[in-house]
C-alpha cells in the first residue's frame, strides 16, 4: 500500500483499497450447524467473517439474515451450504456460485401452469446477485480445480422428490444448476438492507427421486470447506 500521503496513488492500488475496505465485515448464512461448520473450518479463523445457522428454508434464512443486520453492520452476505444438483448441470461433489436466486415455488399455479410472482404484479421471485463477485469466485475455484458452475440456484421450501417435479423444473428454468432452500431468504433480507449477497453451494444430491441414503453429504461439506477457504482468498 502506498504510505506517502503526497504521491498519486495508482489505478491498481485504488482497486485493492476498495476492495479491502469494501468487504471488510462479511455474513454467511448457512442452514445447519455441520454446513456452518465446514464454513469456518476453511475460513480458518479469518476475523472479517461471521457464521451462522440461521436454520432451514427461506423464512428462517430471511428472520435470521434480518436479526443479524440489525445488530451490526455487513458488507456482503454469503448464503451457502450444500443442495441438490440438477442432473447433468451439476453433479454430486461439485460447486455452484449462483448468478441468480429464483424463489422457484414463488407464484400461483394456474391451469395453463405455474406462473411467477412478477407476472401477477406482486413484486419479483428473483434477486440479483453481485455479478462481479460471482464471477470471479467462480474464475478462482476453477483456478483451485474445483468443479463449478456459475448459473441460477432455485429456492424451494419443499426438497424435490421425484422426477416429475424434477422435470418441470428443469424445464421451467432450463438455465438452473441446483435447488436449495434458503437462498432467496437471504437474498431478500440482503435486497432491502442494500447489501451485496451471493449464494454458495455444495452439492450433495441429484434432484429427483427421493433416497436420502444416496446423499453425499461428506463429500458436499468438504467442497464446501474448500470453496470457503478460497472465497476467503477472493475477498481478501
Ligand atoms: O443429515 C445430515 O447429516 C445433514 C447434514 C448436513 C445438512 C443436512 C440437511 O438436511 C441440510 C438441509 C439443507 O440442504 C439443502 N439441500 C440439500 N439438498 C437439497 C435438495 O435436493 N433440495 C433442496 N434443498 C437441499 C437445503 O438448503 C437444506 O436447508 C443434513
Amino acid at each position: 500500500m502506498n504510505t506517502n500521503n503526497s504521491s498519486p496513488t495508482s489505478h491498481s492500488e485504488h482497486e485493492h483499497i476498495h476492495q479491502s475496505v469494501a468487504y471488510q465485515r462479511v455474513l454467511i448464512v448457512t442452514a445447519v450447524d455441520v454446513e456452518r461448520d465446514a464454513v469456518l473450518r476453511g475460513l480458518e479463523g479469518d476475523s472479517r467473517f461471521e457464521v451462522i445457522a440461521g436454520g432451514v428454508g427461506p423464512a428462517s434464512a430471511a428472520a435470521s439474515t434480518a436479526t443479524k443486520f440489525a445488530r451490526d453492520n455487513y458488507d456482503l452476505v454469503v448464503s451457502a451450504g450444500i443442495a441438490g444438483g440438477f442432473t447433468g448441470r451439476a453433479a454430486v461433489g461439485t460447486l455452484v456460485v449462483a448468478s441468480e436466486i429464483i424463489a422457484a415455488d414463488l407464484g400461483v399455479e394456474t391451469a395453463e401452469g405455474f406462473r411467477r410472482v412478477d407476472e401477477l404484479g406482486f413484486g419479483s421471485a428473483s434477486v440479483a446477485v453481485e455479478t462481479e463477485l460471482a464471477s470471479r469466485l467462480t474464475a478462482a475455484l476453477k483456478a483451485a480445480e474445483q468443479t463449478v458452475a456459475l448459473a441460477p440456484v432455485l429456492t424451494l421450501s419443499t426438497v424435490t422428490g421425484t422426477a416429475e417435479t424434477a422435470a418441470a423444473l428443469a424445464q421451467r428454468i432450463p438455465e438452473a444448476a441446483a435447488e436449495a432452500m434458503e437462498g432467496y431468504g437471504v437474498a431478500v433480507a440482503a435486497q432491502q438492507s442494500g447489501i451485496p449477497v451471493l449464494e454458495l453451494r455444495a452439492i450433495s444430491n441429484p434432484i429427483g427421486p427421493r433416497d436420502r441414503d444416496a446423499w453425499r453429504i461428506g463429500d458436499a461439506l468438504a467442497a464446501l470447506q474448500v470453496a470457503s477457504s478460497i472465497l476467503k482468498e477472493v475477498l481478501r
